[in-house]
């Protein structure tokens, strides 16, 4: 059995566990998910990350059950987080998508529930949205929705993803409940330089997306697993690049959530709790060009509210 996890605490809940598989699932075939959830249990995750859009949800239920079940681990020590879909972002569906996550993941209180982009789309819209699917953004009005699940018990955080500085600023402007947690694309070559010092100011804990840059997935990219800075680091410690970019993601204060459906790989990723990065190497990290590898131009159109990339992020790209 691999170190025990770190966590990092929220302001609100239990803490986060440092590490949380992740479950986007390109192909149809959920019973890959069911054996990932189940080897990443044996191996030492204790979070799990799923998204109504992603359809996997159903699946890390099952998982979980069997894994409840069979004593594997008990309900409290898993941390799961779930997220609110664009089209359901009216107030009076947010209750009922929670709900509907909740059945589906065969629970009863849902660890972090966060609100997925700051987007509305219409009901049943096509992914990306069409032109004509755009919505107004209301966050103010989904927020207190989702305020009011915390109230009633069935989450117990509730956060953002793919919040900009000010964005935050102007859901911070009249939340009641401080978001615990805003997961952003983060890795080395995206450290999110502006945000993350921002958030924790704010007492906001950042997670990270495709912390190595999602290598292997049909969107994906090769700019962390390829990049020579990492890989001489990674090299040094008889490490792969993958391990020192979730390490950097880590050791500079934030989940991380790398998606494998691979026992290897599994186990690989979550190699990174017994040793540990130079104050050398982060500086030799914090060097790196920085871009975005995933500006998600897929939600910026001229009908939405967001007409390009600069508008999407704030200019912080
Ligand atoms: N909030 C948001 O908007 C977003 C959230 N997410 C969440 O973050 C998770 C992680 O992001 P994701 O985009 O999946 O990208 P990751 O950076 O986690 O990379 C995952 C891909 O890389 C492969 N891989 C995993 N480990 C290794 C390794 N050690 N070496 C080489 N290849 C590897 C995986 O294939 P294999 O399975 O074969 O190992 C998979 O194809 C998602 O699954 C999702 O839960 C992601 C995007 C946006
Ligand atoms: O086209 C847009 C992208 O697929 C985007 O929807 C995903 O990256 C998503 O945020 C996720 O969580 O995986």
């Amino acid at each position: 059995m691999a170190s025990a996890v770190v966590s990092f605490p929220l302001n609100k809940g239990k803490s986060i566990p440092a590490i949380g598989l992740g479950s986007v699932l390109l192909d149809g075939d959920q019973s890959q998910v069911v054996n990932a959830v189940l080897h990443a249990i044996k191996v030492g995750y204790r979070h799990f990350d799923t998204a109504t859009l992603y359809g996997t949800e159903g699946a890390l239920g099952e998982a979980l059950a069997e894994a409840f079940k069979n004593g594997l681990v008990r309900r409290e020590e898993v941390f799961i987080t779930s997220k609110l879909w664009s089209s359901d972002h009216e107030p009076e569906d947010v209750l009922s998508a929670v709900k509907k996550s909740l059945s589906l993941l065969q629970i009863d209180y849902i660890d972090l529930y966060l609100i997925h982009w700051p987007l509305r789309f219409k009901k049943g819209s096509a992914m990306p949205p069409k032109e004509d699917e755009y919505l107004p953004v209301d966050i103010k009005a989904t927020w207190q929705a989702l305020e009011k699940c915390v109230e009633e018990g069935l989450i117990h955080a509730i956060g953002v993803s793919n919040f900009t500085v000010e964005k935050l600023t102007s859901l911070l402007d009249h939340a009641k409940i401080v978001p615990s947690v805003n997961q952003v694309e983060r890795h080395p070559v995206w450290q999110q330089k502006k945000l993350k010092p921002f958030c924790d100011a704010k007492g906001i804990h950042v997670s990270g997306w495709s912390p190595i840059g999602a290598p292997g997935a049909i969107y994906g990219t090769q700019i962390v697993v390829s990049n020579p800075v990492i890989q001489s680091i990674a090299d040094k410690h008889c490490k792969t690049a993958a391990q020192v970019a979730l390490r950097w993601g880590v050791q500079t204060g934030a989940s991380v959530l790398p998606k494998s459906f691979n026992s290897k790989r599994i186990a690989e990723n979550f190699d990174i709790f017994s040793w540990e990065l130079s104050d050398d190497d982060i500086t030799q990290l914090s060097k790196i060009e920085q871009h975005r590898a995933f500006p998600v131009k897929e939600f910026c159109s001229p009908k939405g509210p967001y007409k390009n990339i600069e508008e999407l992020w704030d200019g912080d790209i």
